[in-house]
């Protein structure tokens, strides 16, 4: 038996950032959005926990217990007072160290494939409590859609959103470590009254209407000119992106991936060849958003 779940990528349309707190974290004011890129990540009975990872940036996975899908196991197992003797197999789509929620993706999908596959019966609340516990990205990488994360981002609240919104993204050559972009946020700010993070009005009015001219006024990432410092190389993508039409060229997160907000798909089509062009970026990828979080794909019945 065997049981694949699929989940897809985020980009941050708002990402509002405070003070660092004592616990060294942030709190923040994040709007994310699910796009249609996607990891799928496969669980099946083992003699013991084990991870194996495939696709382009598959050599940068770690496949020891620093995984975040090994870590899912092991939380859910440890709850459960069970061995969590698992084969954790993750079809990697998703960039790695992009700011894209990868490794969160992969947490939040092996979590939910362990839960059927040995049908743990953890609620919908238990799951995203131990989300939590995981990481600040992993529980939207489980409920998908669009929502604000407060908080350090864990704490959801759904958004409604009127429409499809169609991106491209460009992959960067390197990754980007996401506490070194906060801790450069931090040094950028230093001395400076920073203040709480609040969620834009107009973003979620945008969101809402399924606007894209809207939502393209209205994007922030408090967390760009933090990646552009450490990776300096992001602006001139981002002038290829807007000078190739995109409504709006923001750093996705933490970084280095870019996103640029088009009018429609042809728009996109067209945004992504000039950046594929460029040659300042690694590959570039279209994608459309909202789409559902974490969903089981298939059970096996096969060893
Ligand atoms: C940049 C974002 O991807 C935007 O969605 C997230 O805020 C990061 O979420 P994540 O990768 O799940 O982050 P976590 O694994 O929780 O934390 C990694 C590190 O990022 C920093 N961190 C993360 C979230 C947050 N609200 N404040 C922080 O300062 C901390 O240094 C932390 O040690
Ligand atoms: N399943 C996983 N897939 C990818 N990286 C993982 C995974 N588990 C742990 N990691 C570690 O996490 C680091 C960050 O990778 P990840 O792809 O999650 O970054 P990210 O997309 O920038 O994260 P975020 O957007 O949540 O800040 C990697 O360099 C790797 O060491």
């Amino acid at each position: 038996m065997s049981v694949t779940v699929r989940v897809p990528a985020k980009v941050n349309v708002q990402l509002a950032v405070g003070a660092a707190r004592p616990d060294g974290f942030h709190d923040l004011a994040n709007v994310f959005l699910a796009v249609g890129l996607y990891d799928e990540v496969t669980v099946s009975p083992a003699d013991e926990l084990r991870v194996t990872c495939e696709g382009p940036d598959a050599a940068q996975v770690p496949l020891d217990g620093t995984n975040l899908a090994a870590r899912a196991a092991v939380a859910l197992a440890g709850r459960r007072g069970i061995e969590p003797a698992v084969h954790i197999h993750i079809a990697k789509d998703i960039p790695v160290a992009g700011g894209m929620a990868g490794g969160s993706a992969d947490g939040a999908a092996a979590l939910f494939a362990c839960n059927t596959l040995w049908s743990a019966g953890a609620s919908r609340a238990e799951l995203l409590a131990i989300c939590a516990e995981l990481g600040s990205d992993v529980p939207f990488s489980l409920v998908g859609g669009a929502a604000l994360g407060t908080g350090r981002g864990e704490q959801l609240t759904a958004l409604e959103v009127g429409g499809t919104f169609h991106w491209v993204f460009a992959m960067a050559e390197r990754g980007l470590s996401t506490p070194a972009v906060f801790r450069e946020f931090d040094r950028l700010g230093e001395g400076l009254d920073i203040p709480e993070p609040v969620a834009c009005e107009d973003l979620l009015d945008a969101l809402a209407k399924g606007d894209p001219e809207a939502l393209a006024g209205a994007v922030s990432n408090d967390l760009q000119p933090a990646a552009l410092s450490l990776f300096p190389e992001l602006a001139d993508t981002l002038a290829v992106g807007r000078g190739a039409g995109a409504l709006a060229a923001l750093v996705s997160g933490s970084g280095p991936t870019t996103a640029f907000l088009t009018r429609d798909a042809e728009s996109a089509q067209k945004a992504a060849q000039a950046l594929s062009a460029s040659g300042t970026c690694r590959t570039v990828r279209t994608a459309q958003g909202p789409v559902p979080g974490a969903t089981v794909m298939g059970h096996s019945a096969a060893r």
